[in-house]
């Protein structure tokens, strides 16, 4: 959608309003100071490939190098630069690590005024350290281009996979395991100040274990996120009331979240915390959990009378008012120009599982304009499903994408506490949040790894590369087919 890339291209950053103050606690949450990728990525540290690098860093004196990757092929372009796979090229140990490279033009980049997104794209892949969101391994300069070392994904985007399924759309199942996973890859993003923008099937890519990876960070903007406490009145189990300093548990076992390492306070064992309302405080006392949310019971000054309270990590009020995104997906609030927030991610996220389930888009028109107006002003319908098998799922999706698409952001499902109201909806139950990770993806790709390292027309047939081919110079601008 170019219109919609020259439209934001001078503004979409410097539109960004925080209304907030920064606490010192959670400033975590959205920093993106490092000038180079975190030495740590906890999720990765048993991966070869981040053995590799880290290998590599230790012996390469003058740090990571162009020449020191060998580029096989392309494996897609966009708007800001060409993707490469690539391996390394030095140590036989490593042979079978792949790696995708995004090497971005500075020079063009700055011509078209686009250098901006592409260094907001780079400081928030900095940041990322998640299994459903890409790790960046290393990160160079190499005459005017960028490069990008991430993870490979060899199972291509869910809009190729969906064009493969019978009729053209996932299982209801199916959907439902790519939204889950694409839920928690959003949850993490907005507890990191992130909002993301781009939800679309040709984002999300599917690692060679068949879980899911968010890609493309260019239309994403950073904002401040300031936590907030949310309480209720306890209205469960009666003991809690008799015994306030027992173990009582929790609704939700709180899981530290990966982004949190050991800052995290415990409220594992006595799980009654008492918490004073002062956000400032909570920092320090809470574990976040990776559904972005901490739920813990607190006990008022009344004794006997408890609360749930749940730390809500998420956008609610930060603002943009950027015309970007992909037509077909963009939120009403972002056409209207109103400013908008982490509830353009929620719209997007039902626009993805009805098309998903649907094989289509919600208010695709003959044009653009058209597609714009059907979103402004056309009530949502859903197509009728002969025969359907899990008509119960179906229906269960059916009334989560009608909240998810609902045209006032402020009505929405999400924009008052984010993932956490998604994740409870109806259609989810059952769905085990901590450990889906361990689920069997509804497809796995079939050796695509070996495909690839075999493929013939690829510059290099990988596995039988010569000692002559390993140690030939290497030159850069030839490679780069840019733009
Ligand atoms: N980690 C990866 N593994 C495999 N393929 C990838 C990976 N990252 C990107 N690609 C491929 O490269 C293409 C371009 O990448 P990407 O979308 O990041 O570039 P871009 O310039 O930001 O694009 P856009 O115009 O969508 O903003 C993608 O469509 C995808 O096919």
């Amino acid at each position: 959608m170019d219109s919609d890339h020259e439209s934001s291209s001078s503004s979409s950053f410097t539109a960004v309003e925080s209304r907030y103050s920064h606490f010192s606690d959670f400033s975590s949450l959205s920093s993106f100071r490092s000038s180079s990728p975190s030495p740590s990525k906890p999720h990765k540290s048993n991966q070869i490939e981040w053995e590799a690098i880290k290998s590599l860093r230790s012996s390469a004196s003058s740090g990571i190098r162009l020449d020191h990757f060998r580029l096989v092929r392309r494996l897609g372009s966009g708007d800001l630069g060409n993707v490469y796979l690539c391996q390394l090229r030095d140590d036989p140990r490593y042979s079978s690590c792949l790696y995708a490279m995004k090497v971005v033009d500075r020079e063009a980049l700055a011509v078209r005024k686009k250098l901006r997104r592409a260094e907001t794209e780079k400081e928030i892949l900095r940041s990322l350290d998640h299994p459903f969101l890409p790790t960046l391994y290393a990160e160079f300069e190499a005459h005017h281009y960028s490069c990008l070392v991430m993870e490979f994904c060899p199972g291509g985007d869910l809009y190729v996979a969906r064009q493969r399924q019978p009729e053209r759309r996932f299982t209801v199942a199916s959907a439902k395991f790519y939204a889950a996973e694409t839920i928690l890859a959003l949850e993490y993003l907005h507890m990191m100040g992130v909002v993301y923008r781009d939800l679309k099937p040709e984002n999300v890519l599917v690692r060679d274990d068949g879980h899911i990876m968010l890609s493309d960070f260019d239309l994403s903007f950073k904002c401040v996120v300031v936590p907030k406490l949310l309480r209720a009145p306890l209205t469960v189990n009666s003991s809690i009331k008799t015994t306030p300093s027992s173990c009582v548990p929790p609704p939700m076992q709180p899981v530290i979240s990966c982004f949190y390492g050991g800052r995290a306070g415990r409220i594992g064992g006595a799980h009654k915390v008492k918490v004073k309302p002062k956000l400032s405080h909570v920092g320090t006392a809470l574990a976040v959990t990776t559904g972005g949310e901490a739920n813990i019971i607190e006990e008022s000054q009344e004794v006997g009378q408890f609360f749930h309270t749940e730390l809500v990590a998420e956008p609610i009020t930060a603002r943009s008012k950027s015309f970007v995104g992909t037509h077909e997906y963009l939120a009403p609030e972002v056409i209207s120009g109103i400013g908008h927030g982490g509830a353009v991610d929620w719209w997007t996220l039902g626009v993805f599982l009805y098309e998903m389930i649907y094989g289509k888009t919600p208010f695709k028109g003959e044009n653009n304009e058209k597609t714009i107006i059907n979103i402004m002003k056309q009530q949502l319908s859903f197509p009728k499903v002969e025969g359907s098998r899990d008509m119960e799922e179906l229906l269960r999706a059916q009334d989560l994408i009608s909240k998810l698409l609902v045209k006032n952001p402020k009505k929405r499902i999400g924009s008052l506490k984010g993932s956490v109201e998604i994740k409870r909806h109806e259609f989810f139950k059952g769905v085990n949040w901590a450990l889906i990770r361990s689920v069997k993806p509804p497809e796995v790709p079939k050796d695509q790894r070996s495909a690839v390292l075999l493929k013939r027309n690829s510059k290099v047939v990988l596995s039988k590369m010569s000692k002559k081919e390993r140690d030939e110079p290497f030159q850069i601008p030839q490679y780069f087919d840019y733009f």
